[in-house]
């Protein structure tokens, strides 16, 4: 799967404008979250293919009790994405609801369900903030592992996760559990809010099964060519 882009935009206006830079012919896959569904609404999803034809991922991270989150999976089944996330702290339970939602929204509306993704541990929580802040002893990875396990009993077809926790997420859960990383940096590009990052091409010899990257594409004066070296970094790692 090619670079998978966040489209962290405002508005459609915006995301428009820079899914137009691309050729129409460019296959790609786009990443819509809060800040673009909860400006324009499910709607957007038919708006973004009516400007390029891409796999949508919607990152809404569902985080309630189970039935909130099963009658909300439904709604996000019918819409077609590829993609989707819950919080695995939100239980196996809530996760096997999620997936219970999205199947019966998917059948009704006649469309494919979305892969659940579950969302371990943030990129943006470092080590300290996970001991002191939120009182989780151990590592990051450690952590993740946990979530990760938890996620894959419950029937996550994957997680989002760290590339630098990627390859022990492999050994815990193995198979064709997707594992999916956001925390993607290129050499020399601002870190931000970031904590667990590495290069794309870190991320695929680390075990990634697919990147996530925002801003070093979105901010770039020059998307296009960013995405493009993004994505040959990847392909050729
Ligand atoms: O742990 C997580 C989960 C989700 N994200 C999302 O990925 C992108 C990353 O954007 P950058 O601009 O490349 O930092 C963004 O949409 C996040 O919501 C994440 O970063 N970490």
């Amino acid at each position: 799967m090619p670079p998978i882009i966040a489209l962290d935009f405002p508005d459609f206006d915006q995301a428009k404008q820079f899914l137009r830079q691309f050729s129409p012919s460019e296959e790609l896959v786009v990443k819509i979250g809060m800040e673009l569904v909860y400006a324009e609404g499910p709607q957007l999803m038919a708006d973004i293919e009516a400007v390029h034809p891409a796999q949508v991922f919607l990152d809404l991270k569902l985080h309630d009790i189970p039935h909130t989150v099963e009658q909300a999976a439904f709604q996000l089944g019918r819409l077609g994405a590829a993609m989707t996330t819950v919080h695995a702290a939100g239980g196996s339970a809530m996760i096997q609801a999620a997936k219970r939602g999205l199947l019966a929204g998917a059948q009704e509306a006649g469309k494919a369900a979305p892969r659940l993704l579950a969302v371990t541990q943030l990129t943006s929580t470092s080590q300290e903030m996970l001991n002191n802040e939120l009182q989780i002893p151990g590592t990051p990875a450690e952590s993740v592992v946990h979530l990760a396990k938890l996620a894959a009993a419950a029937g996550a077809d994957g997680v989002i996760a760290s590339p630098l926790e990627a390859s022990l997420i492999r050994a815990a859960v193995g198979g064709d559990f997707l594992i999916v990383t956001p925390g993607i940096r290129p050499a020399g590009a601002a870190i931000g809010d970031q904590k667990r990052v590495t290069t794309p091409g870190d991320a695929k010899r680390l075990g990634s099964s697919a990147i996530v990257v925002g801003r070093p594409i979105t901010q770039s004066a020059d998307p296009v060519a960013a995405y493009h070296a993004i994505a040959k970094e990847w392909s050729e790692a």
